[in-house]
């Protein structure tokens, strides 16, 4: 009996460990036939293809991102698809395949759903806030527009803001780099978005740059946890509700302000001119409440503080190793500003300095793929591959960046590159210039419309800087290294620099 039952025992052990294998077998095969890994099983792949094995992909991506992107377009020379936890992402290495991306229209090729869905919009700025469009004419006319004449003041912000932030002092003082710069740049931006004294009040400052952060942190951990525990995880890791209402209530007071002196003529005595300004003119409907303008002025900032203090910090990165670099632009800022002044014509004159923060870029991008947009609907390129709708898309910027036919000696910083290769050309090779060989501000109808006011800001930083102050790394001409997670390239967010003021 013992022995018998044994046996069936032993059988039906058998036959659950087939049926059991059997079944996860099946729901693989279901599970991958139904995956957006089949649905673009006809798009090369980097890494592997197959369920799971995809997953340790994914995890290599992480860290080698740069290494598999090149590869990839090196080996599949049009399209290939790399993988990310939650997506694959499908990258152009082709220069007409990265022109399809940039020609095609919104509803079809969406950098707006992309971006809701990278900045995890519902938990961080808002979707409507993400996806409204009615700022973007204000930033790329009135605004840029603006910058000649807000440049007096611009400059008695960065004075101020380098008084405070980087007091001036004979001895070497050690400061967190990342944080000190970008509360310079969170001041002299809101300087143009909300004017003064709101954009001198500390709180708000470091509101905004707390906001810009945290904003940043959730989406990361967001974006690849399933959407049912999304608001569950969220609840524990923001406080982003906490500081977007602390922001608000410092905010309401100049808004009603302004509304009040509207009511007598869009066109008021005294009227400030500043984003929020520009803003309320504008705002219609949901747009124009609060809370909307609240967030929108957040995303805005969260734009101007991030992307302009993580280029200005690679920059400084190399000033700080690099003693004669800073020499280099000493010498041209000292050389412009004698005749010049500080104005906005001489910084627009600092062509080594543009050509240094350019170069820097080109090395360091924020990401290694550019012109990333969600497919809203099946998408046929030129060389009639198709995507399906749902589909990430993506041109590749490392490869462009780092291809030897466009800039010899590709890997070696030169700070003379871009002004050699516009004394070269008719081309223009200026930061603001935007084109698939150096895609940072993007290409097309989405281009950055901040990078003209980007470009003044950070080119009239690393002047004042250079020409106010020495710096230096604890251990002198070491270049800390870069943070690279998967796509995204940041610059060593622990790194400290010594700086003094020059006598
Ligand atoms: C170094 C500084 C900056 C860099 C590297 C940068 C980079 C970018 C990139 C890569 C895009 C996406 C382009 C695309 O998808 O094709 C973008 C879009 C945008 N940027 Fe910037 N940006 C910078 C500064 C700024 C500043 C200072 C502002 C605000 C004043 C700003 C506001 C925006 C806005 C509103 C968009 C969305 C444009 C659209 O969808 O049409 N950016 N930026």
């Amino acid at each position: 009996m013992l022995s018998s039952n044994f046996v069936l025992d032993g059988l039906s052990w058998q036959n659950t460990t087939i049926y059991a294998f059997g079944t996860a077998a099946v729901a693989l095969l279901i599970s991958y036939f139904a995956s957006e890994g089949y649905k673009l099983s006809h798009i090369p792949t980097v890494g592997s293809p197959l369920p799971f094995l995809s997953f340790f992909s994914a995890f290599k991506f992480m860290f080698r991102a740069k290494s598999m992107i090149i590869s990839g377009v090196k080996h599949h020379k049009t399209l290939c698809k790399v993988p990310e936890f939650d997506q694959w992402v499908v990258v152009a290495g082709d220069r007409e395949l990265m022109d399809d991306i940039r020609k095609a229209p919104e509803h079809v090729l969406s950098a707006m759903t992309h971006l809701d869905e990278l900045l995890q919009g519902p938990y961080t700025f808002g979707t409507s806030t993400i996806l409204t469009t009615y700022h973007l004419p204000l930033l790329r006319g009135t605004f840029t527009k603006s910058i000649p004449h807000l440049f007096p003041e611009v400059l008695s912000e960065v004075r101020d803001s380098f008084f405070d932030v980087i007091p001036p002092s004979q001895e070497w003082k050690a400061l967190h780099l990342q944080s000190s710069i970008m509360h310079i740049i969170a001041r002299v931006s809101n300087l143009t978005f909300v004017g003064r004294p709101l954009c001198q009040n500390k709180e708000f400052i470091d509101l905004s740059v707390r906001f810009t952060q945290d904003a940043l942190k959730a989406a990361i951990i967001l974006r690849p946890l399933p959407s049912i525990i999304k608001p569950i995880v969220n609840y524990f890791i923001s406080n982003i509700s906490e500081t977007r209402k602390k922001v608000k209530d410092l905010l309401t007071p100049h808004i009603n302000l302004r509304r009040e002196a509207m009511k007598g003529g869009s066109e008021y005595a005294g009227k400030q001119m500043d984003l929020l300004t520009w803003l309320l003119d504008e705002a219609k409907g949901e747009d124009a409440t609060d809370d909307a303008l609240t967030s929108m002025l957040l995303f805005t900032n969260f734009g101007a503080i991030h992307a302009p203090a993580m280029a200005l910090a690679h920059s400084i990165f190399y000033l700080a190793a690099n003693p004669k670099y800073v020499e280099l632009l000493r010498d041209e800022v000292a050389g412009i500003t004698s005749r010049l002044g500080w104005t906005k014509d001489a910084i627009d004159e600092m062509v080594i300095t543009d050509s240094f923060i350019k170069e820097s870029q080109r090395l360091h991008a924020g990401a290694y793929i550019a012109l990333i947009r969600k497919a809203l609907r099946d998408f046929t390129f030129s060389n009639g591959v198709t995507i399906p709708k749902g589909t990430t898309v993506s041109g590749s910027a490392v490869s462009n960046h780092l291809d030897e036919k466009l800039y010899p000696d590709p890997h070696t910083f030169d700070p003379l590159r871009f002004v050699k290769m516009a004394s070269e050309s008719t081309k223009k090779f200026d930061i603001t210039a935007v084109g698939l060989d150096l895609i940072v501000f993007g290409y097309g109808r989405h281009a950055c419309p901040g990078r003209f006011f980007a470009a003044v800001e950070m080119k009239l930083i690393l002047a004042y800087l250079v020409t106010h102050y020495d710096m230096k790394f604890a251990k002198e001409g070491v270049r800390p290294s870069d943070l690279t997670v998967g796509i995204n390239v940041l610059p060593n967010p622990f790194a400290e620099v010594l700086f003094r003021k020059r006598v």
